[in-house]
């Protein structure tokens, strides 16, 4: 069984190693504030780690070491609650600032105030893991309650926290209600119990940091900077989620282009062009259905992917977006600019077809439209 001294030696170590990681992240990526408030959070902990391990077998500490203690170990959480509020992009209320100082505050004035009331030890440590459950509830509260993104490694953390809440909750209730005493035992149980949820915490904190970065990575090489919509690569990757196959449905695609955009350019200039093709594309989006996709196909040509739709629906749904660019003025910088889009359509016939080939008769199609004398959908 390892004795005292080495697991609060190896608690130490592993918190200098995860600070050395977090100061090297948040060196890196200096804006990114939450990596500040994470290390801050570790090195609170360690603060507390070294304190421990100057005399891990003395179980009934000096008051003055026993408040610094339990006040860096509330910090640690604390700190680790406001990184979270940070990386979710989230400010502080009052009422947030009141209760962490509160949690913050109180093991420490109970480490004073406890001894000189002629209460026990076991009352202020107590105080302690109350406290610490309360601030490891918010933790869990903030990742899954308030979820404002969808992480994978988020979870990891959540439940790392929603164990230390039920670890210091079940102490706390422990040391009120039983007969138990803080003794090596419980000491030895408490550090073990740390160093793996530490783990947990630290490591995912590092991948919640990681899996979101791979995800902005990923959205800007899919998406068009101008419109926000898909690019070519974001809609064969979306496709890939597509079941074309569904039974009794079909999939058809529309190719827009707006007529004449050069002529726009030439009167409004590119950055009058470039407004045009985002309200273009906002138009679009809000004609669209949640399952519908759209892309920027070209520089002035749109493909709007509709799955489970009939030919007929996509006609329909061609008609009302040519009708609603024809009829309402594009407003650039204020002045009413008149636009007018031709639409090829196709559908992706099962069993043999492939969109890319449905993409093809949608572009002979849209050919077709502009030599008929544009403003105008062939299918
Ligand atoms: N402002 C702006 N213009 C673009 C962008 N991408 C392409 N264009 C312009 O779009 C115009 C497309 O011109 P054309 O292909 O000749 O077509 P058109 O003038 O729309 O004529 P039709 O398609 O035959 O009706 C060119 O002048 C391109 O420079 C962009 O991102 N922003």
């Amino acid at each position: 069984m390892l004795d005292l001294a080495t697991l609060s030696f190896s608690s130490t170590v592993s918190r200098a190693a995860y600070f050395a990681v977090f100061l090297i992240l948040a060196l890196r990526q200096r804006e990114k504030s939450y990596l500040w408030h994470w290390l801050g959070a570790i090195l609170a902990s360690l603060l507390g780690a070294i304190m421990l391990a100057k005399e891990p077998t003395n179980l009934t500490l000096p008051v003055l070491e026993s408040m610094q203690i339990f006040t860096f170990y509330m910090a640690s959480l604390v700190l680790s609650w406001s990184g979270l509020r940070r990386f979710y992009g989230l400010g502080f209320h009052a009422y947030a600032i009141v209760s962490v100082v509160i949690l913050t505050v109180t093991p420490a004035l109970a480490c004073l105030l406890v001894p000189w009331l002629g209460a026990s030890k076991t009352i202020v440590a107590s105080v302690y893991f109350l406290c610490a459950t309360a601030a490891s509830v918010m933790i869990v509260v903030e990742i899954m309650v308030a979820r404002r993104e969808y992480l994978w490694s988020q979870i990891v953390v959540a439940i790392a926290f929603g164990i230390y809440a039920m670890g210091f909750a079940l102490s706390a209730a422990m040391l009120l209600f039983t007969d138990l005493q803080i003794s090596t035992e419980t000491a030895r149980a408490t550090i073990i119990f740390d160093q793996i949820n530490s783990v947990l915490v630290y490591v995912g904190y590092v991948a919640m940091s990681g899996e979101r970065a791979n995800l902005q990575l990923r959205h800007q090489a899919e998406t068009d900077a101008l419109t926000g919509l898909f690019n070519r690569r974001g809609i064969q990757h979306a496709l890939l989620k597509l079941d074309f196959e569904r039974s009794g449905s079909t999939t058809c695609v529309i190719l827009g282009d707006l007529d004449h955009f050069k002529r726009i350019n030439d009167t409004l200039g590119h950055e009058g062009g470039d407004d045009v093709l985002k309200t273009f594309a906002k138009r679009l989006k809000n004609l669209m259905r949640s399952d519908d996709m759209a892309v920027r196909w070209g520089g002035e040509e749109f493909l709007v992917v509709l799955p489970h739709t009939s030919i007929d629906e996509a006609t329909a749904f061609a008609e009302r977006l040519r009708t609603r660019i024809e009829t309402e003025p594009f407003m650039i910088f204020t002045k009413a600019v008149n636009v007018t889009i031709s639409i090829g359509i196709a559908e992706i016939a099962q069993p043999r077809d492939t969109f890319e080939k449905a993409v093809e008769r949608a572009d002979r199609a849209l050919y077709s439209a502009k030599r008929e004398g544009r403003n105008r959908i062939c299918r």
